[in-house]
């Protein structure tokens, strides 16, 4: 086991127990399943499986875990109570390896108004709930809650109490997130000094997050000697969350100079497992959160961009591959160059268009950039296939649609296919699917639609209607756009431009011996 002789910092994931505590994020037993096989990959320590007293629930998770989840111990939080402990050393029982985690508060303030108990019960309370904790397992936990705003002497007292009792890990919980990087590293100092026996235990720390110092306290007392950090994936947890994991553990593995320590993490699972613990609770991550954030390797601004595709390290201080993401993203908008426009046609396959085309379909680009927040992949597509209409074989030439409650909707479409006017005459389910019918009366084809979506670019009754087809051929989707103050007309248009691509891609994948 790690000690503060040594650099190994030991990773207990509370996501389970403190995490689910926040407020809307309980989790099923299958999803807490699933939470902890995925821990057990990232390969942390130590699983805080749940609370095994609170509920029957509570209890089938922590038990079904210990059964299941092979590598990290298992834990179970139990109070100073002998019902708690008795509970949890059950729910532990199949595990491998087994914690109980007993707590108590010890600030004045919790003890007077919360607890109502003088200071020398609740001394008698941490020295009962060891003795009783040991009797299930060697691995016991005791916490002094609210420890941060605890006074020095008592907290002394508490400690070398339960070291003696039996803890082998001593947590000194930031309760309330109320404590400071120097305020912390010194109380863990101050343990070190005055504690006759603190080298029989671990010295663990759990911050809470509510004035956004969880991350830098818990590393400010591992700085000071702490070789256990109590955190969550996404920092969830009470209130402002706790600790975050995936910052801690990148921080260390980033800032290796400054932090020399190591964890035993598999960082390429960390995204894996924001996903995950993000779809159970619900709670979804803000763009820009350090690690996991979807913004936290995406770059829009030329400048950066630019700097980027010349050297990543211009811009990004880890790699995207070691937290298990494939890679960055140039994320095109309103504030993207040239360069970052050009990478993104190559990656969407337009590698052989010359220098007029792009400048003319960037032009095109920077204009809607401004009437869109993000331009996605399908919009360049749409408007470089745009600039590129010279191509195609099917040009539309007049559309008369009859539609109304007496129907039937008739489309009357005329079409010119390689220079040759074609027309029919179809009926449908109302008039859109009138004209896609005479579509395909015209150029027979078993292509599918994926995507039909429209949307008006301007106000007022004459609004542009643009529509968006998607069209899903043998090897590849595309998309047509065209707008008209005429929707049906754009509706046309639009699946003639998806036509025509389609055409275009199975005429340069055609083998030679059929084209000839
Ligand atoms: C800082 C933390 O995160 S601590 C963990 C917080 N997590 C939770 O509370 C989630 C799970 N909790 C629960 O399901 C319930 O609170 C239970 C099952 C534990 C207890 O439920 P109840 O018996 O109804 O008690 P309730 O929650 O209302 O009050 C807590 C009681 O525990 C006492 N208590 C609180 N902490 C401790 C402790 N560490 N050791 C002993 N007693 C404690 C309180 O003083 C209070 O006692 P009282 O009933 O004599 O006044
Ligand atoms: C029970 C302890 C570890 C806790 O969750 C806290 O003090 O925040």
């Amino acid at each position: 086991m790690a000690s503060a002789n040594d650099n190994r910092v030991i990773i207990f994931d509370t996501t389970l127990r403190d995490g689910e505590q926040s407020p809307g994020a309980s989790m099923t037993l299958d999803e807490k399943l699933r939470v902890a096989h995925a821990l057990a990959e990232l390969k942390v320590d130590v699983i805080e499986a749940g609370f095994a007293i609170a509920s029957n629930g509570d209890f089938q998770s922590v038990n079904e875990i210990a059964k299941q989840v092979k590598g990290p111990t298992i834990c179970s939080l139990a109070r100073a109570a002998k019902g708690d402990i008795e509970r949890a050393a059950e729910a532990l029982e199949p595990a491998e390896n087994k914690r109980i985690h007993t707590f108590i508060s010890t600030s004045p303030l919790h003890m007077k108004y919360k607890l109502q108990m003088e200071p020398e019960r609740v001394l008698e309370k941490v020295i009962e709930s060891v003795t009783l904790a040991r009797k299930f397992t060697d691995d016991v936990e005791w916490s002094a809650e609210d420890g941060s705003r605890t006074e020095h002497d008592f907290l002394c007292r508490c400690v070398e109490a339960a070291i003696d009792a039996g803890a082998t890990t001593i947590n000194i919980p930031d309760t309330v997130g109320y404590t400071t990087p120097t305020e912390y590293a010194d109380l863990m100092t101050m343990l070190f000094n005055r504690v006759p026996n603190i080298d029989k235990a671990i010295l663990s720390v759990h911050c809470h997050n509510d004035l956004g110092m969880a991350v830098a306290n818990s590393i400010s007392a591992v700085n000071a000697g702490a070789r256990q950090i109590e955190c969550t994936i996404n920092g969830l947890g009470e209130r402002a969350g706790n600790a975050a994991l995936e910052e801690i553990v990148m921080a260390i593995n980033t800032r290796n100079d400054a932090f020399p320590f190591t964890t035993g993490i598999d960082t390429t699972k960390i995204m894996n497992a924001s996903r995950l613990v993000s779809a159970v609770s619900g709670f979804v991550v803000q763009p820009n959160k350090a690690i996991v954030g979807a913004n936290a390797f995406a770059h829009e601004s030329g400048i950066h961009q630019d700097g980027f595709l010349k050297n990543s390290e211009t811009y990004e201080i880890m790699k995207p591959e070691t937290i298990g993401l494939n890679k960055s993203s140039l994320v095109m908008g309103k504030h993207s160059g040239r360069h970052a426009f050009r990478e993104k046609l190559k990656e969407l396959g337009f590698a052989d268009l010359g220098d007029n085309a792009i400048e003319d379909a960037f032009a095109r680009f920077k204009d809607l950039a401004d009437k869109k927040k993000e331009v996605y992949d399908d919009d360049i597509v749409a408007l470089v296939d745009d600039g590129m209409r010279d191509n195609e074989h099917i040009k539309f030439v007049g559309l008369t649609v009859t539609c109304g409650s007496k129907g039937p909707q008739t489309a009357e479409l005329e079409l010119s296919v390689d220079g040759e006017v074609r027309s029919a005459k179809t009926t449908g389910d109302g008039p859109i699917d009138a004209t896609f019918n005479a579509i395909k009366a015209i150029y027979p084809h078993d292509w599918r639609l994926k995507l039909y979506q429209v949307h008006a670019v301007t106000e007022g009754t004459d609004a542009q209607g643009t529509v968006t087809v998607k069209l899903d051929g043998e090897d590849r989707t595309v998309v047509g756009n065209a707008s008209d103050t005429d929707t049906v007309v754009a509706s046309c248009m639009a699946y003639v431009t998806a036509v025509n691509k389609l055409i275009e891609k199975s005429k340069k994948t055609a083998p030679d011996a059929m084209a000839s």
